[in-house]
């Protein structure tokens, strides 16, 4: 990988390699862009086949919070951080000196619970800097009203597509039903959506066969069940040249991270396609919303409203995506970029004043 090349194309501010000998840790912290407020990105633990398998997770997640924020009017930037390890070598002692290379920042970035964190290592990690966010009892964590967020979004992809309010009687296929994709189909079916769920782990299908008398399919027949919705809830890379042929939904809606694999070549497939794709990092934000809030003083009715923004701000998304002519990824990505262009402007007239 030609590294400031991609760098400089991708707009990075900052990426830190972070070494330690003793205990052996390696992370990277990657820092997209801080012109709205300090970057804000979970921490994500994962054991990567390889370095540049890490970094590219670490460069398209940061980027991905750059937007999320701009797109959920946040006053924050983005950033990411990835530690590669195997989860079960994960050790107090790897924490803590990752919290000393986030407290190194001294606030330029503040992160949280990702993949492979539990809300333990987060206060493990705590121990050595104050810049985490997200485990405070008060706000119940990110995962509920992540899956809030994507419930309203699906409400609004219905609606831009079907004109239509009534959600009973539609078909739901979730990818992954853990902390928020449980949640979702909690939603989904007290108004009266009939569930298709998978999971690599039996144990939390199960669950919901129960409880919400869901379906539940092996995780290659997901992506090909006949439904009207298909929400990705699990990790980031499934809308591919593999998989999009198999699709049977026409919207595309869940809170998984980086869903699609390569953003510009299968945005167009899905759009070719006739499929509505719900930008990730738009429905998604209900997570960083939820942490913002948390950070500055909880307020659970203005956590409530810009989480209800979601629904509005992915109208506007289709809206422009239709008249324009383009993806709805380019639209989302286009919104973000103007709201951080302008900014930018209003900052440098401040100083010029
Ligand atoms: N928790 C939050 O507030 C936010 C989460 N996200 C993203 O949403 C996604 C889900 O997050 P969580 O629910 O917190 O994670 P989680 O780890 O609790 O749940 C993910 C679930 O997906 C399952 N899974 C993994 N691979 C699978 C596969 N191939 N097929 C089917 N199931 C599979 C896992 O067994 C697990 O149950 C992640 O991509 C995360 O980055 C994004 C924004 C905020
Ligand atoms: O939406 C994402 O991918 C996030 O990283 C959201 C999030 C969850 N917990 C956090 C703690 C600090 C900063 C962001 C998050």
């Amino acid at each position: 990988m030609l590294l400031f090349e991609t760098v400089r194309e991708m707009g990075h501010e900052q990426i830190l390699f972070c070494h330690g000998k003793n205990p052996d840790i390696r992370a990277i912290i990657a820092i997209h862009d801080t012109s709205l407020g300090p970057a804000m990105g979970a921490t994500r633990l994962f054991p990567y086949i390889n370095e540049e398998a890490a970094l590219k997770d670490a460069l398209r997640l940061s980027r991905g919070m750059t937007y999320k924020a701009a797109c959920a009017n946040i006053p924050a930037g983005g950033g990411k951080a990835v530690i590669i390890a195997n989860p079960e070598n994960k050790t107090d002692e790897i924490l803590r000196a990752y919290g000393r290379f986030v407290n190194s920042l001294n606030g330029r970035f503040i992160t949280g619970q990702d993949v492979n964190i539990t809300p333990q290592d987060v206060r493990t990690i705590s121990q050595e800097t104050n810049y985490v966010v997200g485990v405070s009892e008060k706000s119940g964590g990110p995962a509920p009203i992540t899956a809030l967020g994507v419930f309203l979004g699906i409400k609004a992809a219905v609606e831009f597509r079907w004109q239509t309010q009534r959600l009973e009687g539609l078909k739901v296929a979730i990818q992954g039903v853990g902390n928020v994709g449980r949640n979702l189909c909690r939603h989904l079916h007290e108004h009266g959506i009939k569930l298709y769920v998978s999971d690599v782990n039996p144990v939390k299908t199960e669950d919901l066969k129960r409880l919400f008398d869901a379906t539940v399919v092996s995780p290659d027949e997901i992506f090909s069940v006949d439904v009207d919705i298909f929400a990705p809830c699990a990790l980031g890379g499934i809308l591919n040249s593999h998989t999009i042929p198999f699709l049977q939904a026409p919207i595309i809606a869940g809170a998984a991270n980086n869903q699609l694999g390569n953003e510009q070549l299968h945005s167009q497939m899905l759009a070719k396609k006739g499929i509505l794709y719900c930008p990730d990092y738009v429905i998604n934000a209900g997570g960083l919303i939820n942490v913002y809030n948390e950070m500055i003083g909880y307020d659970e009715e203005k956590a409530f409203k810009q989480v209800h923004n979601i629904y509005h701000t992915l109208l506007e998304i289709f809206n422009i995506a239709k008249q324009q002519g383009i993806t709805t990824n380019d639209a989302a990505k286009r919104l973000a970029e103007d709201r951080i262009l302008n900014v930018k402007r209003s900052k440098s007239k401040e100083i010029a004043a």
